[in-house]
């Protein structure tokens, strides 16, 4: 049942498509964000300096990268790595199929449309709700781990050759994500196993995005600021095009990705695990005049019946518990039940000590 906050979400699927073939129309209201975000749309011309790391090397030990991995977490909360073992084969018929799926005709995508009260699905809104702008992008987002969750009828009724693909996606960046995982959580000093117990069979999700080209791209965002509710996401530029962008002490820089690498950013959830070590990537998509974006995120995430909250090896008198804990499902039903506005979720979990109130956890 959906909640009263929640109505039919509103699909302006062909809105973006009639905009590109009339270039003279305004871009309609509901795209539009409010004047003050709307100021802060201007970006920083320097790319981010985002380090890149060699996958192999990063996973065998001993290695000697590792400080500059966890430098970068700490400072960034976002790298690439390279070397990954994906077969090019792979990534090529992902980003076939995707263009198929994403250039099928409106009525065919419908069938896939999110529905209310709920978050899987097709369509350009990520939340359900009425008062939430419409950022200028087509998505389809859905739960791919563990199986019983995914969503009855919805990965199956997708074109089969699409469906293998993904399933060949998802089974490489399994591994590689678990790797990740656990040397990050090494980097702040867990144990394997603790990470094992968190992440391993977690809760993976899966985001697939088109930023169709927009006449007027200097008034619209493909994607809201935000931080990724997730342990880590694994982003992958589909079609080579750029538009993700970083905010670094209140500039929004461009971000370049190498050609052959993965992006990885650490998530709210991370930054909590390692209890405030790390930090999460506020970031954004612009969107351009000329050309179409395409983008698949992975989310890797705790099991939905681990506890996210600090990891207990790291608490002690002198490091007090930053983030209140919760259940990892209570905690996907409170993301999907706000609208994404930068890293206010997070903020959400943060515990408010005052010099009159020491007992907030
Ligand atoms: O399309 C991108 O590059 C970013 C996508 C993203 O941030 C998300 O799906 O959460
Ligand atoms: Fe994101």
């Amino acid at each position: 049942m959906p909640s009263p906050s929640q109505s039919q979400p509103r699909y302006v699927l062909g809105v973006m498509n009639k905009v590109a073939e009339k270039p003279d129309m305004p871009i309609p209201e509901m795209f539009i964000p409010p004047e003050l975000e709307l100021a802060t749309i201007q970006s920083h011309h320097e790319t981010a300096p985002i380090p890149i790391f060699d996958l192999k090397t990063l996973l065998s030990a001993p290695n000697t990268q590792l400080h500059h991995l966890y430098d970068a977490c700490k400072e960034w909360g976002i790298f690439q790595v390279g070397n990954h073992g994906v077969r090019g084969e792979v990534l090529e018929n992902l980003k076939v199929e995707m263009e198929k799926f994403f250039n099928l005709p409106k009525e065919e995508k419908s069938k896939y449309q999110v529905q209310a009260g709920d978050f899987q699905g097709y369509g350009n809104v990520i939340r359900c709700k009425e008062d939430e702008k419409v950022d200028w992008g087509e998505r389809f987002f859905m739960v791919i781990n563990p199986r019983e969750r995914r969503k009855a009828d919805l990965f199956e009724k997708l074109p089969e050759s699409l469906r293998d693909t993904l399933e060949a996606y998802f089974k490489e960046l399994r591994k590689i994500g678990m790797g990740l995982l656990r040397i990050l959580g090494e980097g702040v000093g867990m144990e394997i196993e603790e990470v094992d117990e968190i992440f391993e069979n977690g809760m993976h999700t899966t985001r697939m995005t088109y930023y169709p080209p927009c006449p007027n791209p200097e008034v619209v965002l493909g994607l809201t600021p935000h931080s990724d509710s997730t342990g880590i996401t694994i982003l992958h530029q589909v079609n080579g095009i750029e538009g993700l962008q970083i905010k670094k002490q209140g500039l929004w820089l461009p971000v370049s990705f190498h050609p052959n690498a993965f992006l990885v950013l650490l998530g709210d959830i991370f930054e909590i695990v390692s209890n405030g070590v790390y930090n999460s990537m506020e970031h954004r998509v612009v969107v351009n005049k000329e050309e179409g974006r395409l983008s698949i995120a992975m989310f890797m995430n705790p099991k939905y019946e681990a506890e996210v909250g600090p990891s207990k090896s790291l608490i002690s008198a002198e490091n007090p518990p930053l983030f209140r804990r919760m259940i990892m499902e209570d905690f996907v039903k409170d993301y999907f039940s706000r609208n994404l506005n930068g890293k206010s979720h997070l903020e959400n979990m943060r515990i408010k000590t005052t010099s009159h109130d020491d007992e907030d956890e």
